[in-house]
């Protein structure tokens, strides 16, 4: 009986094998894709949740700035004054924190309705500011009262640092980080968080969670990134500290399009726990944190403050160097190297004048400048740089992304890393014969990742070949210093950094050494210099670009110079970046 019924049964299901298989790979198919649209609304749900949360805080500070904010004129009169004039006054006690505070939010948010470079503000801020007032003059702080802006990738207790990735939402940290708990003890007082381009690997400053923000001195052009908030808001007067992180030039980049100064200092001399970083574990090419203002002489106050036992004591991995005031303060006449080219993408008009102008400055101040020639940047960036930073074969960006909105900026990237590695090999060169240069190509099979352990030793062992044979060429010249380009080009328009990521050559070589490196502003386009811009060289692709998107539109647009010292010897930089400013300052005869 039992068999009669099985053998109906298999009869019954033979007949209708087809018919059950397509039943059962449907459904499947259904659940998977029901399964992807749920997650997907679910990512979508919570951006849309974060940035309901963010307007509705800033929306709160407007609301109490309208009932009980300063006048628009003490706003100027307050958010104008220089680092050292305002320290002097909170010192002394003629302006109170609380009002210097409400002034710096009042601008920070009027000049955010059209650059954008807000996460949300530290609500936080003014009961920190009220206590600060209760501290009678002989114990304030350095930094008693200081207003700082702080890039959204710092560790602040409650809040999330996401680098633009929704994964990381709604994981608010249990405590400050390092530098945020140093900074609170020196008495500055963080007041607003702000943006960065999804994954913090690129200078578009764009992202699917705050958006895009744009560049204090043109609207059409971005601020330059991964700190790109912090030179927005500094560039457009709304904050005189910031505090950002580099890689590959986050602090340089946006400080150059942006017309403020920063510090790059030596990678692990303000150590690694006070920041996200997407990059966990890679240790041949660091990212750190560092200071940016409006002048030098706050970068220098900011670091003699911050380089202190409590830091050395708090994080045991620093090297515990106080300020060194011996190469800060020294008048010694300096041997200075310059290039106005490193040799891949050449500099545009604009920015080769403003180095010649920072040449004939530090000449005059008293220094000597001889050329220095950039050794290798080609296999610099497409190997050594690309090989470590993203030498993992995209893995970590992968598991970052792959489910996320990806922001048009870096969607190409995980396009590239999600192709099959057989197939992006021979496109590798493809893409150097389409851009009539090599290093795209090698860049993206750098990228591929390293196959052994072996592979990963061999490129640790070129990175230190590199450094020996960079310092062999520094002492041969006798150098204390270099003075070069931040970028061979300015501000970028808005979605075009995309095409121009080979201008990080400039930036990246003092990552890939671990050099600190500082900007300074020097000049400004000039419509003279624009149309220049004709004999500008369009061989390569990149070439190309960089003619299409600086030919016309960037008259007034910020050009700095990098100020570059050995390893340990960031007071060296800070140096003749003071030199400099100093100088340029000055009126000339004509
Ligand atoms: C995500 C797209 C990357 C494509 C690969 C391009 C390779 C190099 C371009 C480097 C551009 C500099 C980015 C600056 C990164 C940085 O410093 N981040 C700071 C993190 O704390």
């Amino acid at each position: 009986m039992l068999n009669k019924i099985i053998e109906t049964l298999s009869a019954y299901c033979s007949e209708n094998a087809g018919h059950y298989a397509s039943l059962v790979v449907g459904t499947i198919g259904a659940l998977c894709i029901a399964k992807y649209l749920w997650k997907w609304r679910g990512i979508k749900e919570k951006i849309r949740y974060k940035q309901g949360k963010c307007r509705k805080a800033i929306q709160n500070l407007q609301e109490s700035l309208d009932k009980n904010g300063p006048s628009e004129n003490d706003v100027e009169l307050i958010t104008s004054l220089s680092f050292e004039e305002l320290h002097s006054k909170l010192q002394k006690g003629e302006l109170k924190a609380v009002d210097v505070l409400k002034a710096f939010q009042t601008k920070a948010l009027k000049k955010n309705e059209d650059l954008n470079f807000m996460v949300e503000p530290i609500t936080e801020a003014m009961a920190i500011a009220v206590d600060l007032d209760k501290v009678p003059p002989n114990k304030r702080g350095p930094l008693h009262g200081i207003p700082i802006s702080v890039k959204e990738n710092y560790y602040i207790k409650g809040y999330d640092s996401t680098g633009g990735l929704s994964n990381f939402l709604f994981k608010p940290r249990s405590e400050d980080g390092h530098m945020i708990t140093v900074l609170k003890e020196l008495g500055a007082i963080p007041f607003v968080r702000t943006n960065i381009p999804q994954s913090m690997m690129t200078f578009e400053c764009s992202n699917p969670i705050y958006g895009t923000t744009f560049n204090p001195h043109n609207l059409t052009r971005g601020p330059g990134g991964s700190s790109g908030g912090e030179g927005a808001i500094l560039g457009s007067e709304a904050s005189l500290l910031g505090w950002g992180s580099d890689i590959g030039g986050s602090l340089r980049i946006p400080s150059h399009f942006c017309g403020v100064c920063c510090l790059k200092p030596t990678a692990g001399r303000l150590g690694f726990q006070s920041t996200e970083e997407l990059v966990r574990g890679q240790t041949l090419v660091v990212a750190t944190i560092g200071p940016m203002a409006r002048d030098v002489y706050t970068l220098g106050k900011v670091m003699e403050a911050v380089w202190s036992s409590m830091l050395f004591q708090m994080d045991t991995s620093i090297p515990p160097l106080p300020f060194n005031h011996e190469l800060y303060d020294s008048s010694d006449s300096l041997c200075i190297g310059y290039y106005d080219s490193d040799g891949y993408v050449p500099p545009i008009p604009g920015v080769k004048r403003g180095l010649n102008l920072a040449v004939e400055a530090l000449r005059r101040k008293g220094h000597t400048l001889v050329p220095f020639e950039v050794p290798d940047p080609r296999g610099m960036f497409c190997k050594l740089f690309a090989g470590a930073v993203f030498g993992d074969g995209g893995k970590n960006f992968i598991s970052q992304l792959s489910e996320d909105v990806v922001d048009s900026s870096i969607q190409m990237l995980i396009y590239a890393y999600k192709f099959p590695n057989f197939l992006l090999r021979p496109l590798s060169y493809i893409v150097s014969l389409v851009h009539k240069d090599e290093v795209p190509g090698q860049q993206m099979r750098s990228m591929l990742g390293g196959e052994s352990i072996s592979g990963w030793w061999e490129l640790a062992h070129e990175i230190q070949k590199y450094k020996l044979e960079f310092e062999r060429l520094w002492k041969e010249k006798g150098l204390d210093a270099i003075v070069c380009p931040v970028m061979p080009f300015v501000a970028s328009p808005i979605g075009a950094v995309k095409f121009l990521l080979g201008g990080a050559t400039y930036t990246t070589l003092y990552n890939v050494l671990n050099y600190p490196a500082g900007c300074v502003p020097v000049t400004r386009v000039t419509a003279i210099d624009e149309k220049e811009m004709e004999n500008y060289p369009s061989t390569t692709l990149t070439e190309k670009f960089v003619r299409k998107y600086y030919s016309s539109e960037t008259t007034g647009l910020p050009v700095s110079v990098q100020c570059v010292a050995l390893p340990f010897r960031d007071e060296m930089a800070l140096r003749v970046m003071r030199d400099l400013e100093t100088e340029l300052k000055k009126p000339r005869r004509k």
